[in-house]
């Protein structure tokens, strides 16, 4: 099967299931016209991220690697009044149009942009004694994977989600010394994920409008 057939099949399959929202969609065309790069969550696997949401009943959501907000507006939209999201972004550019699209979609008050790197801010947050989040999706920069996943199972409550994005990458997440760094990232987070005690997991492949990648899923039990 070809790279072209499994697009139009997600292609298919996301324009059958996922109804188009006008505000996501305004949100993507400003981060496309400030020049953002085309790196964010696929509209299934957005919509993926919306029904864990709702159907864990997640409110307090943590995020590594805003972009332009799309991943937390469909989380926001999806838990509605009562979504509590922290999102943490390196870039000032992707910040600003992040914040931007937040007060457009009106969900700026159910989003926290948390500006800096991902790695110090959550430290401080869990140095501050933050309440544990429901869910924490992790898709910021991959080499710092581990770290992240570290962080997330300190502020994290028996039962919280926490969700790896781009853990295949084309396949590279089996070499056991990959060349890429993030590939090592990727692979980090599997063993670390595999052999962590207070974690249940699986990973998940997938192919589609994003190429060939995957994610993992893993429930904190304890
Ligand atoms: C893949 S994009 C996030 C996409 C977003 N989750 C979505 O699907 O809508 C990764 C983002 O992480 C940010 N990032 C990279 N390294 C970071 C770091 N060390 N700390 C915080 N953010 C970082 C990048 O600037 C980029 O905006």
């Amino acid at each position: 099967m070809s790279e072209t057939s499994w697009r139009a099949v997600d292609a298919f399959l996301s324009g059958r299931l996922c109804p188009d929202d006008d505000a996501v969609l305004m949100a993507r065309e400003r981060a496309r016209a400030a020049g953002l790069p085309d790196i964010e969550v696929s509209v299934s696997q957005a919509q993926l991220l919306a029904l864990l949401c709702q159907m864990t009943g997640a409110k307090r959501i943590l995020e590594f690697g805003t972009l332009f907000g799309y991943s937390a507006i469909t989380m926001a939209r999806a838990i509605g009044e009562e979504a509590d999201i922290t999102t943490f972004e390196i870039d000032e550019v992707h910040a600003k149009v992040a914040r931007e699209n937040f007060e457009a979609v009106g969900v700026a008050g159910q989003i926290e942009l948390v500006e800096g790197v991902a790695a110090d801010n959550a430290r401080a947050l869990i140095d501050s004694g933050a309440e544990p989040f429901d869910l924490v999706f992790i898709d910021a920069d991959k080499p710092n994977n581990p770290i992240y996943v570290e962080a997330a199972i300190e502020l994290a409550h028996p039962g919280t989600l926490i969700v790896v994005d781009n853990i295949v990458r084309d396949g590279a997440v089996i070499d056991p010394d990959p060349a890429d760094e993030k590939a090592v990232g990727a692979r980090a987070a599997v063993d670390l994920i595999a052999e962590h005690p207070r974690l249940e997991a699986t990973g998940i492949q997938t192919v589609g409008t994003k190429g060939w990648d995957g994610f993992l899923l893993a429930r904190v039990s304890s």
